[in-house]
């Protein structure tokens, strides 16, 4: 047996875990339950009461984190080690966001001042174009930017941007391309003018096949319009850790944002990957989800464990996923504007703990990173929660909601608001046979027939959900819950001893992927692979099934 499953935390977890009472028995013998298993931490509210926990298993859970040397480990990942050990890179996205007078060492460097000076660049860059100073090739100013990249250098800044809506000056259009398929390139240039667009190329590597092939077919397309090479510099920027072969592609260095090795992809929306985000926010405004950012970093390094919000959600979700088998965990924003965040998180959670391998070479023998999926409330409640409600499965879920509406409409935010909190209700109480009977009590049914549906109404109920609030979405709490998931998905790569940084998975991916396009056109071989994958590729040649 490995380590972590060594410990006599785990075997206590195990015990604990076959022999909880139902929530709605902890809830009725506890009424200080909630006041006991909630706390506010950087402008977020986290109620976990509806979790099936009681203190002796919390106080396991927290016991675990200790063993696995939580606090020394994230010590080490905000003092730049090299805990990206495959890597061998330091992982230190919280030093984009950490103050100007800070120091946190790279081989003996500081990077703050480095970090800040990006900022300098990007807010002058800011002003440029959203001043209108920055002219296009023929002397009218930006109105859209296109920023292509896919993965970490797409995903984060699409979502924050999304999630500031409100907060746009309204001076620029924000459009995102990120797959390689040209219909998502050539639907979004239907949207603009290549006289007044800026296409923002954002690749930490300036590798990846899908974000060089856009960028040149909007190059391509741009030059098309009757602009010269010489007109690519007012039309092309940057950010990559690459600069060498930016510029060679052709991008002006002056338009080029510098990152670094040490900033992970699906880490890297604080860096100058974040620069869409600023664009159409303006800087106070990117400056400030820093800040919120920055907040969470704060209270996850100084906080007790037990006070700790993101090791409260990271235990939590050990608990469920290595004792009750859960293989999945939901995430459901009850706010249109958050509704990109699911999808965030499943990047940021998935490409990170989904590992089967210990940093000592092991391989594990208990589950590591769940599926990661959700959507919108209240339009889930209409498809999937059917199955968290009354499916097999176990599915913990988030729940994440701004008690303030930017849009207040009538009685909407109350509806929107009493769904969510009727639904972890249901979710934690479920309803028994006597109840859904007891419904039925009135109907004109034969009693053999209310017997009946009353068992397909019955609920199990005892399934967990977290809820997430905070007064009103703004940049800054938009921050700090990011840097709260952030630190959640660390949590629990540090309890399973994995590294939550490196992605060969993805790796082996790009490289197939690569092979295979060179055994695509006409005359190439493709018979030393497996069969199926030389049939696929011949009917590929042939166009037609
Ligand atoms: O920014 P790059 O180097 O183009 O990489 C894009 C993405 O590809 C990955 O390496 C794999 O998906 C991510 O980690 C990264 O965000």
């Amino acid at each position: 047996m490995s380590r972590v499953t060594n410990t006599p935390e785990w075997q206590k977890l195990k015990e604990y875990s076959n022999n909880l009472p139902h929530m709605r028995e902890l809830f009725a013998t506890d009424s200080a339950r909630f006041n006991k298993m909630s706390l506010k931490a950087c402008g977020l509210f986290l109620d976990y009461s509806k979790n099936r926990v009681n203190e002796a298993v919390l106080s396991a859970l927290f016991g675990l984190a200790q063993q696995a040397q939580l606090p020394a480990r994230i010590k080490a990942m905000f003092a730049g080690d090299i805990i990206n050990t495959t890597e061998k890179r330091a992982v230190l996205h919280t030093a984009l966001r950490a103050p100007k007078g800070a120091v946190v060492e790279v081989d003996g460097v500081n990077v703050v001042p480095e970090v800040h000076a990006t900022l300098d660049k990007i807010e002058s860059f800011v002003a440029s174009i959203t001043s209108g100073e920055w002219r296009g090739y023929t002397g009218k100013a930006i109105t859209d930017i296109v920023s292509i990249g896919i993965g970490g250098s797409f995903l984060g800044p699409k979502i924050a941007t999304q999630a500031l809506r409100p907060y746009w000056s309204g001076k620029l259009n924000c459009h995102f391309v990120a797959n390689v398929d040209a219909t998502s390139l050539v639907e979004k240039l239907k949207l603009v003018d290549p006289e007044t667009t800026l296409f923002l190329m954002s690749s930490k590597s300036f590798g990846t096949q899908e974000t060089l092939t856009n960028t040149l077919s909007a190059r391509d397309w741009f030059l098309q319009s009757g602009a010269t090479q010489a007109d690519v510099a007012k039309h092309f920027a940057a950010v990559t850790s690459n600069v060498a072969k930016a510029t060679e592609f052709g991008i002006d260095e002056a338009n080029i944002f510098p990152m670094w090795d040490w900033v992970g992809g699906r880490y890297s929306l604080w860096s100058a990957i974040g620069l869409p985000i600023a664009l159409m926010v303006g800087m106070d405004n990117y400056r400030a989800l820093l800040a919120g950012a920055r907040e969470m970093d704060e209270h996850f390094t100084s906080a007790p464990l037990a006070e700790n919000m993101p090791v409260i959600m990271g235990m939590l979700s050990v608990w469920y996923g290595n004792f009750f088998n859960a293989q999945s965990h939901v995430v459901l924003t009850y706010d249109h504007y958050l509704r990109g965040l699911p999808a965030y998180f499943q990047q940021l959670d998935m490409e990170s703990n989904g590992k089967s391998v210990m940093l000592e070479g092991d391989t594990v023998d208990f589950s590591t990173g769940p599926v990661i999926w959700g959507g919108e409330g209240t339009n889930g409640q209409h498809a999937y929660h059917q199955l968290l409600h009354q499916g097999t499965a176990l599915i913990p879920a988030d729940f994440i909601m701004p008690l303030q509406s930017h849009n207040p409409l009538g009685e909407h935010h109350a509806q929107l608001a009493s769904n969510c909190f009727g639904q972890t209700q249901a979710l934690m109480q479920g309803r028994t046979f006597e109840e859904a009977l007891a419904e039925l009590a009135s109907s004109k049914l034969a009693e053999e027939e209310k017997t009946l549906i009353a068992r397909h109404k019955v609920m199990d109920g005892n399934k967990p959900s977290n809820t997430l609030l905070m007064d009103k979405l703004t940049p800054a709490t938009l921050g700090a819950l990011i840097a709260l998931y952030e630190h959640r998905t660390f949590v629990q790569g540090v309890i399973w001893d994995i590294n939550s940084f490196d992605q060969w998975g993805v790796e082996l991916g790009k490289t197939l992927g690569n092979d295979v396009l060179a055994r695509l056109g006409a005359g190439k071989d493709a018979t030393e692979l497996d069969s199926s994958s030389n049939a696929l590729i011949n009917l590929f040649r042939q166009g037609h099934i």
